[in-house]
């Protein structure tokens, strides 16, 4: 990804916004999408890791929609790059759901891998993703121990654009925002009741501090969301797509791009064909 952050000043050019028939429907869809994944895994319920943010946040409240307070067991996994904030935020979700939660340091964790491996301890992205596993690996030990599945928080935006970490934060059983862009979720999010402060919050990974998704990326989710949309997922061309947006040829080729990249990240791990000799 780029640090380059020229692309970023730019307007918020396709309201993707569904109606309130479609947010009620949308609702009623992941909330049984909920309730028959964990039901045809034979599970006791799910488990899922807070940080405060709004995608966790409202897979949190659909879950709860879904399985009720006993279905959903949370983990809020702090880390130094953590804000003190975002933390206290993921406990604010679990406390207001009234769900089991745990919070646990993962320092001590991560510090072994540094100390194991120092030479990758001060490379940024590959410490941040060892944060990222680290929380992964949690939610399975509690998965596995308590006959539950391991809840996704990924949306659409950030599956077509691998903007997640290889089995890190996708290492999950199911996504049940998945086919949401990034504003859609902010939307249900609000329908459903998630407190505005956490709707309207900066997205993060958290990866490092002070990281932000929409610097990293060089593109807004208002605009990300748009080339996705009619380029991407639609059909219009680039040309298209620039004049109707008011967005630069670099823009969509950024975009383009990156979904392209990250093809591997949606693939199961390939092997060759059997020469069958
Ligand atoms: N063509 C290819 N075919 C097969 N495998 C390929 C490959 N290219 C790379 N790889 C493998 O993939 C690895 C790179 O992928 P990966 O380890 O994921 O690392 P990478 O994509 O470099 O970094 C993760 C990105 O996701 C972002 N992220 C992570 C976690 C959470 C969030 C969030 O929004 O909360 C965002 C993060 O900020 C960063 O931009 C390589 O080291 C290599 O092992
Ligand atoms: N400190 C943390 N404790 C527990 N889970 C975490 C933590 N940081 C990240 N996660 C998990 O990783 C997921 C991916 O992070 P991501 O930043 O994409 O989502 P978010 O924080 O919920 O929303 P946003 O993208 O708006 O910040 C989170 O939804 C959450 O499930
Ligand atoms: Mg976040």
């Amino acid at each position: 990804m780029s640090n380059d952050t020229s692309v970023l000043s730019d307007v918020a050019p396709l309201d993707l916004r569904l109606s309130e028939a479609e947010l009620d429907a949308t609702r009623d869809h992941l909330t049984a999408f909920i309730r028959d994944t964990v039901e045809d895994a034979g599970a006791d319920g799910a488990v899922l890791g807070l940080s405060g943010g709004i995608d966790s946040t409202l897979t949190a409240y659909l879950a709860v929609e879904a399985l009720g307070e006993d279905g959903l067991h949370g983990l809020v996994m702090p880390s130094e790059v953590n804000t003190e904030g975002n933390m206290s935020d993921a406990e604010r979700v679990a406390q207001d759901l009234g769900i089991e939660y745990d919070v646990v340091e993962i320092n001590p964790i991560v510090d072994s891998f540094f100390e194991a491996y120092p030479e990758g301890a001060d490379d940024q992205m590959a410490a941040g993703n060892v944060r990222v596993r680290a929380r992964g690996i949690l939610n399975y030990f509690v998965a596995n121990h308590e006959n539950r599945i391991v809840l996704g928080t990924g949306n659409r935006s950030e599956a077509m654009t691998g903007y997640f970490t290889k089995y890190g934060d996708q290492a999950v059983d199911c996504n049940p925002i998945g086919n949401l862009y990034k504003q859609q979720v902010r939307q249900l999010a609000s329908h459903v009741g998630v407190p505005e402060d956490l709707v309207m919050k900066t997205p993060s990974a958290e990866m490092w501090m002070g990281q932000t998704d929409e610097e990293e990326m060089g593109l807004t989710y208002d605009t990300l969301d748009a080339i996705l949309a009619l380029h991407v997922d639609g059909p219009l061309s680039t040309s298209a797509t620039m004049r109707t947006l008011d967005v630069t040829e670099e823009q969509v080729a950024r975009v383009v791009g990156l979904v392209e990249a990250s093809e591997h990240k949606r693939h199961m791990p390939p092997a060759p064909d059997s020469l069958r000799l």
